[in-house]
């Protein structure tokens, strides 16, 4: 059993996506935490079905494992529609979309993962199909081109992305409802934890539950992940129990520190501080760095980072803070550390 702790965030192996989708919430009233979210979303969706029509179409953002898909596969299931999954960079080229488009049914969600990596001539094939659900089929080349318009059934589209930024605003004001995911609190993580380990069928003592929420990194999809590591390492080193005390060994032993910060964020501030300094220091020299891609550091590791108060995203570039420094157990350069002369509180501050 082994397990690269800067692969904590990815979904490629199809053994760990069988294990997310088994752990799938299937309803809002399932889908824990995000309250704003979730309650604004189920208005929307039952408006809609007051109405016995169709829901107006759906933006979720968010960083990764927060729950995008796994709340495009509500809305599907709440408005007993048919899904259709595709992606961003599935969509080579515009006809790709037609073909997605045309086939639809009525009511049928269409979610769309990675919405920011579409190509220009299928997001603007999109616009259409969003706005007024009609498709414009080029027929011929050059100046004797022409736009074939048809019609397309009303569709619920749901849009996911860890990069709402990135996003033309044509695209992003064509959403009725824009849902930004937040990282979970560590209640809401215990919640999940705890549902994850019945449904697995796992005794999982309370403190054990507290331990493996704590160090999540506010994210669902790793405190699954951490749950199934911290199982394998009770049945295979200890008794088979999950215990406080098993889950901070199992832990420590897959890199995941006291806050949660995994190998790759750790690996950010260290970089940041040894190497750099301090920063500030461009993204793409950190990412150099640290052996990553831009949007790995990017996407994955700096929201926790920012969110937590360790780094900063400045114009000039990345910066650690002072925590980030207290983290690492290092001083930042050029601070003397004050010591009061004989160990004696001074008198001009307190007197
Ligand atoms: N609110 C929630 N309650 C319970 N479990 C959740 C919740 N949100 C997510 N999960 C769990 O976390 C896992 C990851 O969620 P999901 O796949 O929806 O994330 P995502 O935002 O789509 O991530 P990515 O950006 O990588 O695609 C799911 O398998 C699900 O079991
Ligand atoms: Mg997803």
């Amino acid at each position: 059993m082994s397990l690269d702790p800067v692969d904590m965030h990815s979904v490629a192996d199809p053994d760990e996506r069988a294990a997310e989708s088994a752990l799938r919430p299937t309803s809002l009233a399932e889908f824990e935490g995000q309250p704003r979210v979730s309650e604004q979303l189920g208005l929307v969706l039952a408006a809609a079905r007051r109405r016995g029509g169709v829901a107006d179409h759906v933006l979720l953002s968010g960083p990764p494992g927060l729950g995008k898909t796994t709340l495009a596969m509500i809305i599907a299931a709440e408005m007993t529609a048919p899904l259709r999954i595709s992606s961003g960079p599935a969509i080579q080229h515009a006809g790709d979309l037609a073909a997605i488009l045309s086939g639809l049914t009525e009511g049928e969600v269409l979610f769309l993962d990675e919405i920011h990596r579409l190509s220009r001539p299928a997001e603007e094939m999109l616009y259409l199909a969003m706005e007024d659900f009609r498709v414009d089929v080029v027929v011929g080349k050059g100046p004797g081109a022409t736009a074939i318009p048809i019609e397309i059934p009303r569709f619920t589209l749901v849009g996911a992305t860890t990069r709402a930024g990135l996003l033309p605003s044509p695209l992003r004001d064509r959403f009725g409802f824009t849902g930004q995911l937040e990282f979970y609190d560590p209640a809401d993580l215990e919640h999940i934890v705890r549902r994850s380990a019945v449904l697995l069928g796992v005794e999982l003592e309370p403190d054990a539950a507290r331990e493996i929420a704590g160090r999540s990194r506010g994210t669902p999809r790793i405190v699954n992940r951490l749950l199934r590591r911290v199982r394998d390492f009770a049945e295979v080193r200890g008794s088979g129990r999950l215990t406080q005390a098993v889950a901070a060994a199992a832990l420590e032993l897959y890199e995941v520190d006291s806050i949660g910060l995994d190998r790759l964020d750790r690996a950010v501030l260290v970089a940041i501080c040894k190497r750099f300094a301090g920063g500030p220091v461009g993204l793409s020299t950190l990412a150099i760095s640290v052996g990553e891609e831009r949007e790995t550091v990017e996407e994955v590791a700096e929201p926790f980072l920012v969110r937590e108060g360790f780094l900063m995203r400045t114009p000039r570039g990345r910066v650690a803070t002072p925590a980030a420094w207290a983290h690492l157990g290092l001083t930042p350069p050029g601070s003397t550390a004050w010591t009061p002369p004989g160990g004696a509180p001074d008198p001009g501050l307190f007197g």
